[in-house]
């Protein structure tokens, strides 16, 4: 039921290669944890769903989720993706049809996009039903992650019935229908992949989901093979490439394909470098301007849409006249403008930002201003749209004014002195800001808002996005953290250029760059930065610009990137983690860098490793009895919630062995009481003795630690055998200070006299 060619008109990949759309595998369900491993680069199809059968695809707006989607029908239609016999793609935009008039069969086959006309409608409507496995729906087209939490309510049981027993009587509405396929209960068993915008929250989803895919932009050869293909002309083709490596953040923020478009329209009309566009703002307004002179009737359609948008953007203003139907006629209107100009399919409400110094009060426009204070980590994510019209915002009220004229409807004096009151109420805000008391997020929403105001046009001598940067730069926090917060090509240029004016202000900082998925290009930049004492990113990264570096012998920077890294401490949170860590270890064992590692020598020196009840504990222990005698510098250990049980241990005091030489000594092993479980049931035929087993294990081991200062091994199930055991060793490490093992299966009376035999011995 889909075409055979690519509804899109510039798709600059050839179909047939497997990389064509480069496409990321978040290997656990949590899309905030941006650590994540490329699909694999072999032969098509390019979204191996690999018999998962709930498959969330994740992407910003304009990062191609729907020509990924595209790609994947047109995959289908070549045979690619033989264990479909059917492909639909359903739009989340349907969900306006409320009227109780389809069926599964009309949605499936007229309803869904591209559907052609169905000649044999019940042959092919029995034939899905018949194999429901070998079908695969599509959902596209929600801009939430939490509009789907909506179609995963429960269903009264009236309607699962009737659902059930005739699904082709056309009696039910498009989101009944859209709910029943989430919830299993109309063609269970196919395979569902869905779209979305990362967010908001939907943990309904999230649970069911089992696997995540994650659509992650252009590469910056991706770029150039996009501008190549846009720009059929050879001359124009070059000059633009040219142009674009002279402007940074332009080629940066075509790392968005929505916006790498938006790079392409206005490189076709500058006609010199100083007219480039150096901000999103200004990209925003340039393409925005060449539309209008595109389409000149929309001036006045533009006009009219930003004169009712005077109402404000509107939440929080009260102005008369506002009744429902009146807002919603206004925003038909407003839409209907919108849907015919590109810009503001991705930036919605760009020109409501002209209208806020009149109509809004200074409290207003304050609370619509970026980096709110509050209590820190508790501000809800904003919507995307909102974050970038209020970006843009920013951007306008620095932008030349001039350009603006015709943007707005206001006398050139009313509109300057509007302009010059918010742009000093912007500055005092930022004055006024506790920068300790802002996360993460904030912290780069300020960055990228001040260097969208960072080319202000200047008025009598004053530069005020100037000193805005400065005050940024002098109130960033030294101890920078991102962790978590992804940051794209474009964030890591406005983070480096606040970080390079702190520089000159004599400031430096230490940056964690966890759970980024920061590029590598951007981890380089970053650590280039002659400011930067020490930074933390995810491992594998941090060795793959190494081996880049070592490869273009590049030595200052290597060196740099060698010794500021800081592993301290190391968790372990994923078993790719472990993978990750394996790499790091053979760089060091094998001494290969060892001469770069520096007088700071950060990770060469005490280092914590955690892995705290990772679900795949199986997979990763085995590695990690690999890897211990390489963590020359551990000085503490937790396996909390493991499941490591007594061959486990077994491996691990094997290990540890071998560590005994080195510097370890704080040893913190401890299984919690859901182990305790898990090992008591599973082993309920031996119980007691695979405990005291693995006591043994550790009673050997223990006087070649050395340096060993504490251990903790409660909550475990061994008995007074194994107590006693460990007791017996304790007498022989005089660097222990504690050993912490109580348990419900040593008695009591046995605790209390090796309590007594050696006070190093504690209950908690
Ligand atoms: N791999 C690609 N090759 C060429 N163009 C692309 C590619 N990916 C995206 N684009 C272009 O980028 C623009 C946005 O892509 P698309 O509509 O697929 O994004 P999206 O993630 O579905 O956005 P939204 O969330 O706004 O619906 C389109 O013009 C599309 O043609």
């Amino acid at each position: 039921c889909l075409p055979t060619t690519p509804p899109g008109n510039l798709l600059v990949f050839p179909p047939q290669s497997a990389n064509s759309i480069p496409i990321q595998f978040i290997t656990i369900p949590d899309p905030s944890a941006y650590k994540v491993v490329q699909l694999s680069s072999s032969p098509p199809p390019l979204i191996r769903l690999n018999g998962k059968r709930y498959n969330v695809l994740f992407g910003n707006a304009g990062m191609g989720k729907t020509t990924v989607i595209k790609k994947l029908c047109l995959d289908w239609s070549r045979d690619c993706i033989p264990q479909f016999d059917f492909v639909f793609l359903l739009d989340g935009k349907q969900l306006a049809l409320t009227e109780p008039v389809h069926s599964l069969q009309t949605l499936l086959l007229s309803q869904s996009s591209f559907a052609p006309h169905c000649a044999d409608p019940e042959g092919v409507y029995a034939q899905i039903l018949a194999a429901p496995k070998r079908v695969l729906i599509v959902f596209d087209g929600f801009d939430e992650l939490r509009h789907y939490e909506i179609l995963l309510q429960t269903q009264k049981k009236e309607l699962v019935a009737s659902l059930q027993k005739d699904s082709k009587a056309q009696a039910f509405t498009v989101k009944q229908l859209f709910s029943s396929i989430l919830q299993r209960v109309l063609l269970p068993g196919c395979t569902l992949l869905l779209a979305t915008r990362p967010r908001g929250t939907a943990s309904q989803l999230l649970r069911r989901a089992d696997s995540f895919l994650e659509v992650c932009g252009f590469t910056p050869a991706n770029v150039e093979t996009y501008v190549s293909q846009y720009f059929s002309d050879p001359e124009l083709r070059e000059s633009a490439l040219d142009s674009l490596k002279s402007s940074s953040y332009l080629n940066l923020l075509c790392w968005n394909p929505g916006l790498c478009h938006l790079v392409c329209t206005a490189l076709e009309q500058c006609k010199s470098e100083d007219a480039l566009p150096r901000t999103l703002t200004a990209l925003c307004h340039k393409v925005l301007c060449l539309k209008m002179e595109k389409d000149r009737g929309s001036t006045e359609s533009l006009l009219e849409a930003e004169k009712i948008n005077t109402a404000g953007p509107v939440e929080n203003t009260d102005i008369s006249n506002n009744s429902p139907g009146r807002r919603a006629q206004k925003n038909n209107r407003t839409r209907a403008f919108s849907l015919r100009t590109v810009l503001f399919l991705h930036f919605p409400h760009p020109v409501q930002c002209l209208s806020l110094p009149r109509t809004v009060t200074d409290h207003s426009f304050l609370q619509t201003l970026p980096f709110q204070m509050g209590a820190k980590g508790r501000r809800k994510p904003q919507r995307e749209e909102l974050e970038l019209t209020q970006r843009i915002a920013a951007g306008l009220l620095f932008h030349n004014r001039t350009e603006l004229q015709s943007l707005h409807s206001y006398s050139e004096a009313v509109f300057r002195d509007m302009v010059a009151s918010k742009q000093a109420l912007v500055m005092k805000h930022l004055e006024g800001l506790c920068f300790g008391d802002l996360n993460s997020t904030q912290i780069l929403e300020a960055c990228n808002y001040v260097y969208e105001a960072s080319f202000t046009h200047q008025e009598s001598g004053k530069d005020t996005s100037a000193k805005m940067l400065t005050r940024l730069a002098l109130n960033l926090p030294e101890l920078l953290t991102f962790r978590g917060v992804p940051l794209n090509p474009p964030d890591v240029f406005t983070v480096q250029n606040a970080l390079r004016m702190g520089g000159a202000e004599g400031r430096s900082f230490c940056l964690d760059l966890e759970d980024t998925g920061i590029q590598i290009c951007g981890l380089r930049s970053l650590v280039a930065l002659n400011n930067i004492n020490t930074y933390r990113a995810c491992i594998a990264d941090v060795v793959t610009l190494w081996e880049e570096l070592e490869k273009r012998s590049d030595e200052g920077l290597l060196q740099g990137a060698v010794s500021k890294f800081k592993i301290h401490p190391l968790k372990a949170t994923q078993v790719c983690h472990m993978e990750h860590l394996e790499r790091l270890v053979s760089i060091h064992t094998s001494k290969r860098l060892s001469d770069r590692w520096g007088a700071k020598d950060t990770h060469r020196d005490q280092c914590t490793f955690e892995m705290l009840g990772l679900e795949n504990s199986p997979l990763a222990l085995p590695k990690l009895w690999d890897l211990l005698p390489g963590l020359h510098n551990l000085q503490h250990l937790d396996l909390s919630e493991n499941c490591i049980g007594d061959q486990g241990v077994k491996k691990l005091a094997l290990a540890l062995k071998d560590l005994a030489y080195t510097t370890v000594y704080k040893w913190h092993l401890v299984f919690a009481p859901q182990n305790f479980t898990s090992i008591f049931v599973v082993s309920s035929l031996y119980s007691n003795v695979i405990s005291d087993e693995g006591a043994e294990s550790l009673a050997a081991v223990l006087p070649h630690m050395a340096s060993l200062t504490d251990l903790d091994i409660k909550y475990n199930k061994m008995t007074d055998i194994g107590a006693q055991s460990l007791g017996a060793s304790l007498r022989k490490c005089s660097k222990v200070k504690t050993l912490r093992m109580w348990n419900q299966c040593i008695p009591y009376g046995v605790f209390e006299r090796l309590k007594q035999q050696d006070s190093r011995i504690l209950w908690q």
